[in-house]
């Protein structure tokens, strides 16, 4: 399947951009990754003064039968009752999306849930994956729907004039396919790549690892089919969050990852799509150890690192307020002009 992208990046947007971040009254290159983030949100937006205004966070939210495996310090019940606290405006990325002026959406593309409470979008592709120690997670066409389910968030949300967008997810046991996505993009060995998630005891650490060991030597996933990937050793809100990337690149939307499990979902979604890689940005720098192993993948470097392991977009919403600083300071920085010298060069 091929998602179609358009080409993301102006680079006589670009060219412009650099020149005029290096044109600000300060040292070459001395605002450090706000200088990267600035360049980019101009390639990608065509802006030189890029319109970030309006912001959202999509909350993907799915169960996992390798739960029953006991890979998870929390039982799988906590899924449906995050999508709970969401709806009350209670969880901690409810609280950053107020901090910093975001509205959040929550979709399901796959929790326990029988009743789904408004206003999160049932987009139920099937009730929790199968257990991917057993055979594959779901097919191909369940992961091809709830992928496309995440195109059609992030197309509405840029319908409504949504301009940087944060992805992140909710799913008790998500570690685990997270940590299975990441071994087998990366060829990373498991032991180097398993964390605790949510602070899994010693002997659930042991059987977490087995798992992911057990779903890599079953579905032998193959990195140049990440569709089926997906399907074998992923989960519904990862391929909901790779529709996300998806559809931010479609759409020329900078989008922001959150932790270990949405950055796997982005480097699926780059093996889908490589136009993808254009609009992401990384935030924090995840607990997990796969999480630094999938940014290093994708050449990204993160802007915080504050020893987070949540999960939900908080890393992704906690560095909105450092996107809005990039863009403000290349608006209202004075340039060497103005001070009456021709550029930075003519200094030294
Ligand atoms: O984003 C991360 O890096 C991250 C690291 C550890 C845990 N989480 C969150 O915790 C849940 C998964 O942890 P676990 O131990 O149940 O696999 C899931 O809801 C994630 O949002 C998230
Ligand atoms: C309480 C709780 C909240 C979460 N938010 C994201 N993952 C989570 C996991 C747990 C257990």
């Amino acid at each position: 399947m091929r998602f179609n992208t358009r080409t993301p990046l102006d680079q006589d947007i670009i060219m412009k951009a650099t020149q005029h971040v290096a044109n600000l009254t300060k040292p070459l290159g001395s605002l450090g990754a706000l200088e990267e983030i600035y360049v980019r949100l101009a390639g990608i937006t065509g802006q030189l003064h890029p319109d970030i205004g309006q912001k959202a966070v999509v909350i993907m939210c799915g169960d996992h039968g390798v739960a029953a495996e006991g890979v998870s310090a929390y039982p799988q019940a906590v899924t449906g009752l995050m999508i709970h606290n969401f709806v009350k405006g209670k969880a901690a990325v409810n609280v950053l999306a107020r901090q910093h002026g975001a509205e959040v959406r929550v979709v399901d593309v796959g929790s326990l849930l029988d009743e789904v409470p408004p206003p999160v979008l049932n987009r139920q592709v099937r009730k929790g994956t199968a257990n991917f120690t057993e055979g594959p997670a779901m097919s191909v066409n369940e992961a091809k729907q709830a992928t496309e389910a995440g195109m059609a968030v992030v197309r509405e949300l840029k319908e409504q004039g949504v301009r940087l967008l944060a992805v992140g997810e909710m799913g008790i046991g998500n570690t685990t396919p997270g940590t299975a996505v990441a071994a087998a993009l990366t060829g990373l060995d498991v032991d180097s790549l398993t964390g605790r998630g949510t602070g899994v005891s010693n002997e659930g650490f042991h059987k977490k690892q087995q798992a992911i060991r057990q779903a890599l030597a079953i579905h032998r996933p193959d990195p140049s089919r990440p569709l089926e990937l997906l399907a074998r050793i992923g989960g519904l809100e990862i391929a909901g969050m790779a529709g996300c990337y998806l559809g931010a690149a479609k759409e020329g939307l900078p989008v922001v990852m959150d932790g270990l499990i949405s950055t796997a979902a982005a480097l699926l979604a780059v093996k889908m799509e490589p136009a993808v890689r254009e609009v992401l940005f990384a935030s924090h720098l995840s607990v997990e150890p796969a999480h630094a192993a999938l940014l290093r993948e994708l050449g990204l470097e993160p802007l915080i690192t504050a020893g987070m392991r949540l999960g939900e977009a908080s890393g992704a919403v906690l560095s909105f307020p450092l996107f809005d600083s990039a863009v403000g300071l290349a608006r209202e920085m004075a340039t060497f002009a103005d001070l009456g010298l021709p550029n930075p060069a003519s200094i030294t």
